[in-house]
């Protein structure tokens, strides 16, 4: 029997910047339904690798397909059409501070007009339930929520249009332990009620666990690594291992200067 197809599949993906090669011929194949964690140090081209999929950056080679479709020999318009299907909450939030939570929430629906103002608030204070969040919330401004709300808005935000691939970048940086441990279960959450796909970058191992089922270990611009999330820090792998168990010695030596 053939292999399902892959929901996103990438094959020999280069990219430089000015001289200097951050990926290096990157191979990964993300199952539908699949939450896949990317791993790697600091500069290692995990956002890269996730602005190649969104079409914000063009690779210089390589194939990265969607559905089995090559998004790089797509016309721009139909390329931009595939990005109404995939959803993003960024590291810092990135929420708009001069529009109030519910228009951030329904930010992409209002912009495609593929809802009306009015319709938007109902739409904004129903996502906002599913994060736990009250539809009051919707009234607020961005600047006047703690760092953990923000996050919540932001997952609202990736989920209103019920994308079938979401992205999160380092979901829990900056948040307690235990608001991280809550943000993880709502992100497990929602994807689950949406049946999509997620690609997680992370530096949280707890957090890879929990919304990680594959991991992937990107070094020196090439995935080195995929195997089970929950086998991080005893996969076998000395580099994978090392990183997740944050040891000093190993065989990733740190590149203090570039
Ligand atoms: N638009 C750009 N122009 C030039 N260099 C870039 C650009 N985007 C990324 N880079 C470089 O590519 C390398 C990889 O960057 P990337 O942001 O993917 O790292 P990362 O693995 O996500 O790191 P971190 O964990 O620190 O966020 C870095 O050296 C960065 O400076």
């Amino acid at each position: 029997m053939s292999e399902p197809t892959p929901k996103i599949r990438m094959r020999g993906v280069r990219k430089s910047f000015g001289g200097k090669v951050v990926l290096d011929g990157v191979d990964l194949d993300v199952a539908a339904g699949q939450g896949l964690v990317i791993l790697g140090g600091s500069g290692s081209g995990k956002s890269v690798t996730i602005k190649c999929i969104l079409g914000l950056i063009e690779p210089d080679e390589g194939v990265i397909e969607i559905d089995g479709v090559d998004v790089l020999k797509l016309p721009r318009r139909e390329r931009e059409a595939l990005g109404d299907r995939i959803g993003m909450l960024f590291q810092n939030g990135a929420l708009f501070d001069s529009l109030p939570v519910w228009e951030n929430v329904c930010f992409k629906l209002l912009a495609q007009g593929r809802i009306t103002r009015a319709k938007a608030r109902d739409k904004a204070a129903e996502v906002l339930a599913q994060v736990g969040l009250a539809a009051t919330v919707g009234d607020l401004s961005p600047a006047e929520l703690s760092g953990g709300m923000q996050k919540r808005v932001g997952l609202a935000r990736a989920i209103a249009a019920q994308p079938d691939i979401i992205f999160f970048d380092e979901p829990t940086t900056g948040l307690d332990p235990i608001m991280g441990a809550v943000i993880d279960g709502l992100i497990v959450d929602c994807v689950q009620k949406l049946g999509a796909t997620a690609v997680s970058i992370t530096h949280d191992m707890a957090s890879a666990r929990r919304i990680g089922t594959t991991a992937a270990m990107i070094y020196h611009g090439r995935i080195v690594w995929t195997g089970p999330a929950e086998s991080l820090g005893r996969s076998g792998n000395a580099m994978v291992d090392q990183f997740a168990n944050g040891q000093r010695d190993g065989p990733i030596q740190m590149e203090l200067r570039k």
